[in-house]
């Protein structure tokens, strides 16, 4: 027999993401992220490859990667509002956790697989944030796929690359709702 979980099924059917820009203090501690971060690798993985890692940016690195946004949009001679744009992710952050994905090479698990199970961590994380009662944002933006930043910011090595940069804090503010995905035109019924 089933043994629903109404509760959680209603977050799932209601949970919903807050504009990173608009997350303020507090931001959880070490002690409250614990949790959130254990439920966020508690993630699907094809043959227990571990295929990602978590870098946490507390709001100490912020401004060090701020700087290095602003260094590298410079160096790429970016347009002022996309470098405005990679600066203010770190600017204005208090908290993110980093989701880095590091597929293997594997005969058994398909790259494609490994990386599917990075973006899961991902959701995970966000979803087990928001279930602790936090707001959460998961952005990549232009920095997240610039080697520079990623090499000289986060310490990534050439194989890994970010699946995603998920802010933590506190809501500030409820933005409308955004349209939610039509589910009857995108399911299709197989029954014979
Ligand atoms: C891989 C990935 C990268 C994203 N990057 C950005 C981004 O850089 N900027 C942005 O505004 N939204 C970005 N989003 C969208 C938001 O995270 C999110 O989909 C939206 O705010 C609604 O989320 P919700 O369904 O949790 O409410 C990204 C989503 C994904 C899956």
């Amino acid at each position: 027999m089933p043994d629903p979980k109404p509760e959680v099924l209603d977050f799932l059917l209601s949970r919903r993401s807050r504009p990173a820009k608009t997350l303020a203090l507090p931001v959880p501690d070490r002690a409250a992220l614990a949790p959130i971060l254990t439920a966020a690798l508690r993630t699907p993985d094809h043959g227990k490859l571990e295929p990602w890692r978590l870098i946490v940016l507390e709001a100490g690195a912020m401004p060090r990667l701020a700087a290095l946004a602003d260094a590298r949009a410079e160096a790429l001679a970016l347009d002022p509002d996309k470098s405005a744009k990679g600066r203010a992710q770190f600017a204005q952050s208090h908290l993110a956790v980093v989701v880095v994905a590091r597929p293997e090479p594997s005969d058994k698990v398909p790259e494609i697989e490994q990386i599917l199970s990075a973006g899961a961590v991902c959701l995970s994380l966000l979803n087990a944030a928001q279930a602790a009662g936090w707001g959460a944002n998961w952005l990549t933006g232009w920095p997240a796929y610039d080697r520079g930043f990623l090499r000289e910011g986060l310490g990534l090595a050439e194989t890994e690359f970010v699946a995603g940069i998920v802010h933590i804090g506190s809501e500030t503010v409820a933005p409308p709702e955004r349209p939610r995905p039509d589910v009857a035109s995108l399911t299709t019924w197989v029954s014979e």
